[in-house]
């Protein structure tokens, strides 16, 4: 079961680190492998979603070696992978296979992807459907548009793609699938999502084009066969897993943490302005940027917060951090609207779900919506079991809401944490 059990505490102090970023981890590994030699990366992050992905590289003949901290990924160029012996497994994480299936769906070896149980559940349309437009042969197994995928040999054209949903992942596997062929490939989304891709090809040597259109949406161009340039590259920390930290510093009484080297890319700040706009007491401070990537320190301390209305574009900016965002609403003053968040029904758990299920358990004030979740904020939340459904971000929103609590919390089936920030309970 792998429970934890969480005490009320006020007067958090310190200074703390984050692991690296989960999703640059993730294409640090992927280009890494791809390049014409070998990149060093510092503060990868060892979770088991971006092990997965190194697993996946190393079944098919990329040499990942570790010495001091530092990873060495030996790329053998855009045409070296060799063909897996078996499935690639790539457990709980949706990056991996989608981003993977972009490279896969271009080589001449099949292959075959699978995950555990929350992953098998996922939908995979959204990048099977493109794929195909490129020429590749992709399909799921089980013919419910969900892993098991299987993915034959393929030779891939460019297209011009319009996206219904600003994922980030879906774009990556088109300009991942992109970077094998002569012509250019063009992802459109309805507003920018994460830009680590993108930012990162240039970094390895590669021409990303961005614009933004006069609606609103953004169009992301590459023209591929171009080998790539290994290189170093520094992960900043995890501004998602920087969130439960932020959230123990607000909620609790008397507390001042300063969170430093903290990755602040404008795709993916969304929730320090949020906290902004909740009167929360946060600072960035020491900004610098590194490898196209922004970091920088928060300061942090106690607040009392206030609800507001969240929608729109600021949603891809933040939406692995809405369960955390939830947590705090619920002790704010006022109502709180989460709004245009559907894509929160198909992460590792249906979030609107398990976070509205949690936070009743708590005595928490929600309804749960179509796209989100109405939220008024009650004096205080009140110890519950609660029950992660084996989800990362559930557990750790939910240890936070622990922490301020009135009695003890307990986290059932903790274990998953592992996915994103193995060492949480030891900094908590
Ligand atoms: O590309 C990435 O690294 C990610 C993109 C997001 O998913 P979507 O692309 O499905 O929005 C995010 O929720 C996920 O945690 C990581
Ligand atoms: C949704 C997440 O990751 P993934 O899609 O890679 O499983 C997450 O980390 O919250």
């Amino acid at each position: 079961m792998n429970a934890k059990t969480i005490i009320p505490k006020s007067n958090l102090k310190g200074e703390v680190t984050v692991p690296g970023d989960k999703s640059i981890s993730h294409r640090s590994i992927m280009l890494g492998s791809l390049a014409c030699g070998t990149s060093e990366i510092t503060n990868f992050l060892k979770g088991s979603d971006c092990i997965a992905t190194m697993n996946c590289f190393r079944q098919m003949g990329i040499e990942i070696k570790e010495s001091q901290g530092h990873i060495f990924v030996t790329g053998k160029g855009l045409r070296g992978l060799k063909a897996p012996a078996s499935i690639l497994e790539v457990e709980n994480s949706g990056t991996t296979t989608r981003l993977l299936s972009g490279i896969l769906a271009a080589q001449k070896f099949p292959s075959i992807l699978s995950g555990d149980s929350s992953l098998n559940r996922r939908p995979m349309e959204r990048i099977m459907t493109p794929l195909k437009e490129m020429g590749g042969t992709i399909y799921s197994i089980k013919n419910n548009g969900c892993a098991p995928l299987k993915i034959e040999p393929g030779t891939l054209h460019g297209i011009d793609y319009v996206s219904k949903v600003a994922s980030a992942q879906v774009k990556s596997a088109l300009l991942l699938a992109g970077l094998y062929t002569h012509e250019e490939t063009t992802v459109t989304e309805p507003t920018l999502s994460r830009n680590h891709t993108e930012l990162m090809l240039q970094g390895y040597g590669h021409d990303v084009q961005t614009q933004k259109n006069s609606d609103g949406s953004y169009s992301i161009s590459l023209t591929g066969a171009k080998e790539l340039q290994p290189q170093k590259i520094d992960i900043p920390g995890d501004i998602s897993s920087a969130a439960y930290l932020i959230g123990a510093a607000l909620l609790t009484k008397n507390s001042e943490l300063l969170i430093q080297n903290v990755g602040l890319n404008e795709t993916r700040s969304g929730f320090i302005d949020v906290i902004q706009k909740m009167k929360g007491n946060i600072q960035v401070l020491n900004e610098s940027i590194s490898g196209g990537e922004k970091r920088g320190d928060i300061l942090v301390s106690s607040s009392e917060l206030e609800g507001i209305e969240i929608g729109g574009d600021v949603i891809p900016r933040l939406i692995d951090e809405i369960p955390m965002i939830a947590v705090l609403a619920a002790t704010a003053k006022g109502t709180t609207v989460i709004k245009d968040a559907r894509e929160l029904k198909i992460k590792e758990t249906n979030r609107i779900d398990t976070v509205s299920k949690n936070l009743s358990k708590m005595k928490g004030n929600v309804i749960p919506t179509e796209d989100g979740m109405i939220i008024e904020g009650v004096e205080q939340l009140e110890g519950a079991s609660i029950n992660s459904h084996f989800d990362h971000r559930i557990a750790m929103a939910f240890a936070i809401a622990g922490l301020a609590a009135r009695g003890n919390t307990t986290i059932l089936d903790s274990k998953c944490i592992d996915v994103s920030y193995p060492d949480f309970w030891n900094v908590i």
